[in-house]
């Protein structure tokens, strides 16, 4: 029997509307569709843009506190509906259900520290007597919000990611525009309500459903759109910053993070940190562990303990409690990722544990020998597989690790300081995790790479920074009011 999905809105200048046009969100694990959501249009994305700026230049000054109190009343909304969220979160997207709960607790905290540093966005005061024949003025710069933001976001962070948008927009002052990943909306939509029924002004938080291919352009060329903050895959991220021309664009794109493991690291600690940095999310994680580079004298050890680990990883429904791995995003993501192991082991890599698909189920996977020349070894695998390689020592491992397009983030285990430092100082990455893998982050941190790993920062005070610019003011007091 045909179960009717449930039909959802989309948030346009402040009404929830439907469109003529729908498409289906499926649930990854068995690909029953869970949702009938709007296919917005180009005119709806233009809309969409015309009520923000209207709300913002209606709005002129929407005075900080209030936007603490709406910022704060989300928060607890969503608190008090966590696992409505947590559930939305797992079942349109490819996290477990505890995987997804977690991920409502950070975005939970990804709104509060908006509200909270809606209050610290402050300028300073300049000296202008610095320069001679300028004693007689005194002035100061503060930041002002840019007016309105775009945003496009991907699958799979579905709400943190999206609330990484709309929190630092919001307590900056902006309207915001928000295209989420077609498969995974409905967090984004959920996320709306939140706000919505924060009473946040209409206009200021527009959720357009639909093919970033088809409506991106219009969010990404529009001249009142100010500031694009794109999180996604590198040929998305070059399409747009293509279209985007003379306008402010922070780009978080992918990575192939790499950990080392050097003789002196404590290796249950590393092999515990790197399987869940490795698998957790199905791998389907901007830094997660995808490269393991551990110094020769340790390698068996730290081989053979990884790979009983990861076998020991339960795979299977991603809303039992006691499932470590659910499904990929879909069938094609599972099936691009066999092909990747499978070129790898024509070319002589050898296969520890998994390498096996069931439908979009991937099973987390250990290479060790991949050749440099294996797509696996230098493009982003965003799925669970993770190749470990032996080195000679912490210089070989910096080279090795640094040998590819990306630099988001990256983890060494060791107990020495001075080999800690040197990392730091080697690793052309935007974070380095020490006794962490690459796959650490808390939401108030700056956040993004070098490289092919992306342009700016987010974590929310470095978010509002790109989302508002600094005004210079200076008094030239009168000769005689001296
Ligand atoms: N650096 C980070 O913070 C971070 C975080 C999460 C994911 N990611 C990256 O995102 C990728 C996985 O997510 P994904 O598969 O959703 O990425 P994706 O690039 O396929 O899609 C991301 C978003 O861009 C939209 N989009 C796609 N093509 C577009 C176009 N031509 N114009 C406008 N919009 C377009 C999509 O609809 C989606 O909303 C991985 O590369 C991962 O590393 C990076
Ligand atoms: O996938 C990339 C995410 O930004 C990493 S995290 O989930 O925010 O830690």
């Amino acid at each position: 029997m045909h179960t009717k999905v449930k039909a959802v809105k989309m948030l346009i200048g402040g009404e929830w509307v439907h469109s003529n046009q729908t498409f289906e969100v499926v649930d990854p694990q068995n690909n029953r569709p869970i949702a009938s959501v709007p296919l917005g249009s180009s005119k709806d994305m233009l809309t969409a843009i015309e009520k923000a700026e209207e709300a913002y230049m209606k709005t002129a000054v929407w005075p900080t506190h209030e936007r603490i109190r709406v910022l704060s009343e989300a928060a607890n909304y969503m608190k008090e509906n966590a696992e409505d969220f947590a559930r939305t979160v797992a079942s349109e997207g490819s996290k477990t259900i505890n995987e997804a709960r977690g991920e409502v607790k950070r975005a939970i905290q990804t709104i509060q520290i908006s509200a909270e540093e809606a209050r610290r966005i402050n300028g300073e005061t300049i000296n202008f007597d610095q320069n001679e024949g300028s004693e007689n003025r005194v002035g100061y710069h503060y930041r002002f919000p840019v007016g309105v933001v775009g945003a496009i976001t991907p699958f799979n962070d579905p709400l943190n990611l999206v609330a990484h948008k709309v929190g630092p927009a919001i307590a900056a002052g902006n309207a915001i525009v928000v295209k989420p990943a077609s498969v995974t909306p409905l967090s984004a939509l959920m996320l709306a309500e939140a706000f919505v029924h924060a009473g946040l002004p209409d206009g200021f938080l527009s959720v357009v459903t639909g093919s970033g291919r088809e409506i991106g352009e219009t969010l990404v060329t529009h001249p009142s759109v100010k500031v694009l903050s794109f999180t996604g895959g590198p040929d998305a991220g070059k399409k747009i910053s293509e279209q985007a021309g003379p306008k402010k664009v922070s780009m978080e794109l992918g990575s192939n993070s790499p950990v080392i493991v050097l003789n002196d690291a404590n290796l249950n600690d590393a092999v515990q940190s790197c399987v869940s940095g490795a698998f957790s999310a199905v791998g389907q994680n901007c830094i997660g562990v995808q490269r393991i580079y551990v110094q020769k004298d340790v390698y068996s050890r730290f081989l053979d303990t990884f790979i009983s680990r990861t076998s020991e990883l339960k795979v299977g429904d991603k809303m039992d409690e006691l499932t470590d791995v659910g499904p990929m995003i879909n069938e094609r993501e599972a099936k691009r990722v066999e092909s990747w192991v499978n070129e790898a082991l024509m070319k002589g890599a050898k296969l520890h544990t998994g390498g096996k698909r069931e439908g979009s189920y991937y099973y987390p996977t250990v290479l060790s020998d991949v050749p440099k020349t294996a797509k696996i070894a230098y493009e982003e695998i965003f799925g669970p597989v993770v190749l470990i390689t032996p080195v000679a020592n912490l210089h070989e491992a910096i080279e090795r690790s640094n040998d590819v397009d990306y630099g988001l983030q990256a983890g060494i285990f060791t107990s020495d300081i001075n080999h800690a430092f040197h990392a730091i100082k080697g690793l052309n990455v935007g974070g380095v995790m020490i006794n962490d893998s690459s796959d650490y982050r808390i939401d108030a941190m700056p956040f993004g790479g070098v490289k092919g790993s992306g342009i700016g920062r987010e974590g929310v005070r470095y978010a509002i920074e790109s989302m508002t610019e600094p005004k210079v003011v200076c008094f030239r007091l009168q000769e005689n009011l001296l």
